[in-house]
């Protein structure tokens, strides 16, 4: 994906907002080509909301320079030109409880120039069948959905959303995926904040971390801070009688579970040696798997939370760590 013969969707360089005492955004720059799905990823509190508000024009900046749609948000004269060609899914949106979800989709249509269809919007959001419930007799979940159909209404070519999944159930959150998925097909950009990493690797081209309001790291989810270059792991459990120095490649002491680990750049070839080791001997490699550092390994290096050491998984789960 690239911006090359069009300007970015979103522009955003060296932003600035601090609130009294907390500097909550402190030079943050990205762009977002058109029909990118492009994700903001980042702990709490790191300004990734704070940030999409400044591109919404909710909020004012301290310094920096912001483009959205061509248009800076914070200037007076282009507020509803702008706001006509995004759609925004906030964290709390407010709704009239007292109408039913037909009435409140109906209503928000009328606030749009050239609106998509009410009824084909709230099947886009499976929340066909539920035309005449009120607001308020909507559980989390469809309320979030009913979020999701507000910000698609006004059909938008740029799409905010803010943790636009949380509290969906899992078939609920493959369908909204499928649906941010064709709309990018269709041409819409999606800018998204996300805590759930499987969220940024299933959907997004490209995701930012954010950590105490800069960027840290950005990438497609699959190389982000280096994934696609760092060394595989195969873990087994040693043949009984056999000590790592019987193994044709270099191998940890047995760790957590028992199991011996051989970091390698060369995986291929590393299992070649081992399956052939193991096959001449007649022995079994029991629990063999090879693994990389996943999104959330990644991520929680980069945000500092993580161990210090990658632990796959189920390694993590057989040990309680
Ligand atoms: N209206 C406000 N007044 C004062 N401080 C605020 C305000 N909004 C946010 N902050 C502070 O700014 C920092 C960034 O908050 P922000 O909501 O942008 O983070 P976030 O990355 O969206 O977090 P989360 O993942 O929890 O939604 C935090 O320290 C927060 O406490």
């Amino acid at each position: 994906m690239t911006t090359q013969g069009q300007a970015a969707a979103v522009v955003v360089a060296d932003l600035r907002k601090s609130y009294g005492a907390v500097a909550a955004v402190r030079g943050v720059s990205f762009t977002v080509a058109h029909g990118e799905i492009f994700a903001l990823l980042g702990p709490n509190g790191a300004g990734k909301t704070t940030t999409l508000e400044i591109l919404e024009g909710f909020r004012a900046r301290d310094a920096g320079r912001v483009g959205v749609l061509g248009l800076d948000p914070s200037d007076p004269a282009v507020g509803r030109r702008l706001r006509e060609r995004i759609g925004l899914v906030l964290q709390d949106i407010a709704v009239e409880p007292y109408l039913t979800v037909r009435e409140t989709v109906a209503r928000d249509a009328g606030y749009y120039p050239s609106p998509r269809d009410v009824d084909e919007v709230i099947g886009l959001v499976c929340l066909a069948g539920q035309e005449r419930r009120k607001v308020r007799a909507l559980s989390g979940g469809q309320k979030r959905r009913l979020d999701l159909a507000l910000g698609l209404i006004g059909d938008p070519s740029l799409l905010f959303l803010d943790e636009p999944t949380t509290g969906f159930d899992p078939n609920a959150r493959r369908s909204a995926w499928r649906l941010i998925r064709e709309l990018r097909q269709a041409g819409t950009t999606v800018l998204l904040t996300t805590h759930s990493m499987e969220e940024a690797q299933e959907l997004a081209d490209r995701v930012a971390v954010i950590a105490d309001g800069r960027v840290v790291a950005e990438g497609t989810p699959s190389s982000l801070g280096g994934r696609d270059r760092a060394r595989a792991r195969i873990r087994f459990a040693l043949p009984r009688g056999c000590t790592t120095a019987d193994l044709p490649v270099a191998a940890t002491a047995p760790g957590d579970g028992g199991l011996v680990t051989v970091e390698t750049g060369e995986p291929t070839e590393a299992l070649h040696r081992l399956t052939g080791w193991a096959l001449g001997r007649g022995v079994a490699l029991d629990g063999i798997t090879v693994e990389r550092p996943s999104l959330e390994d990644v991520y929680l290096r980069l945000t500092g939370r993580g161990a210090p050491e990658y632990v796959p998984e189920y390694v993590r789960e057989a040990s309680g760590r």
